[in-house]
């Protein structure tokens, strides 16, 4: 049996819409083995948007490898472990596509390199800002070409801590980019390139003064903000306990807040305020660092020891 572990990612970072992610210490478990015939899928904990057949996102991302190897297994059976939340915009069909894809060229003897892996799991998501972080872990900027993928992977390190709003209500991606405009205006673009420019440098050099600033967005968050509601409230009262920068995590519904200073003083004045706010969800609070791994085999002697 094969086993790998695969984080969640969050994209686009304030003004990287579509080209900039980051994976987290938050993972889903793909177990897979060849069996004599069929495909027997198990989830746990299950959802009804999890498929059992060949609908299923860990198998079709599966069958992208052995379409591109031409090398099929007779039978298969999966189980995945997910503890990535679903639709939320932490990138949980990200981890199903890139762990999928890893899982499946383990299977059939490594035949794919990273690169392709990279670039099969990114026109699979249709963007890469999830994708390859969940791949190779760290931020990444990366830009999906016609054959291939285009990225930079930065090592986050640990001083910089990403807290994590997560509401309990859904999202789907699909819907949260159909909503989006069929154009923008001139100044919007311009105003989202210089920020996000500015982030690239900010986080790679470390100066993290610049992020409240660099992490402005005009291209997606004017548009998805309506969909959550108290998401303003959220992003300010983050900001008033010192977060360096707040916005949409992905598609939404969850928010990120970057911290680098007094974790624990920011979880608790953040946790005190989300109970004292009158707000109209219930929102979780989880203060995570970046995975700088990406997707790995997970040994494990049963599924049941699986640890963070
Ligand atoms: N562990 C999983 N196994 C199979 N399918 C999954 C799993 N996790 C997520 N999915 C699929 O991905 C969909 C969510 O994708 P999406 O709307 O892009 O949200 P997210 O922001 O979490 O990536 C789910 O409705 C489900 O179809
Ligand atoms: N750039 C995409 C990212 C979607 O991420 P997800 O985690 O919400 O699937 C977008 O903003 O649509």
């Amino acid at each position: 049996m094969i086993s790998v572990k695969v984080p969640a990612s969050s994209a686009n970072l304030g003004a990287g819409f579509d080209c900039m992610g980051v994976a987290l210490k938050l993972y889903n478990i793909i177990e897979v083995e060849e069996i004599e015939k069929g495909l027997v899928i198990t989830s746990n904990p299950d959802d009804p948007s999890i498929a059992k057949d060949e609908n299923n996102l860990v198998f079709k991302a599966m069958k992208t490898v052995f379409d591109e190897v031409g090398w099929y297994p007779k039978g298969l059976r999966i189980n995945l472990i997910n503890e990535i939340p679903l639709t939320r915009g932490l990138g949980s069909s990200a981890a199903c596509i890139s762990g999928g894809i890893y899982a499946a060229n383990l299977l059939c003897g490594g035949k794919l390199s990273e690169e392709e892996m990279i670039f099969l799991a990114a026109r699979m998501e249709g963007h890469p800002d999830n994708s390859t972080p969940a791949m190779i872990g760290g931020l990444v900027f990366a830009v999906l070409e016609e054959n291939r993928v285009n990225y930079i992977k930065f090592v986050v390190p640990n001083r910089l801590k990403f807290a994590v709003f997560i509401p309990d209500f859904q999202l789907s991606t699909e819907y949260a980019r159909n909503i989006l405009p069929k154009y923008i205006d001139f100044k919007d673009a311009v105003f989202n390139v210089g920020r996000a420019a500015l982030f690239a440098s900010a986080i790679t050099t470390g100066n993290y003064e610049l992020l409240p600033a660099a992490t402005q967005d005009r291209l997606h968050q004017p548009y998805r903000k309506n969909l959550i509601p108290d998401f303003d409230r959220i992003v300010n009262l983050s900001l008033e306990f010192g977060a360096k920068g707040a916005f949409l995590s992905g598609a939404g519904p969850s928010i990120i807040a970057l911290i680098d200073e007094n974790y624990d003083i920011f979880e608790n004045n953040v946790k005190s305020a989300l109970k004292s706010l009158d707000l109209k969800a219930k929102w979780d609070l989880m203060i995570l660092e970046a995975d700088n791994s990406g997707a790995t085999v997970f040994s494990v002697q049963s599924s049941s020891s699986f640890k963070r």
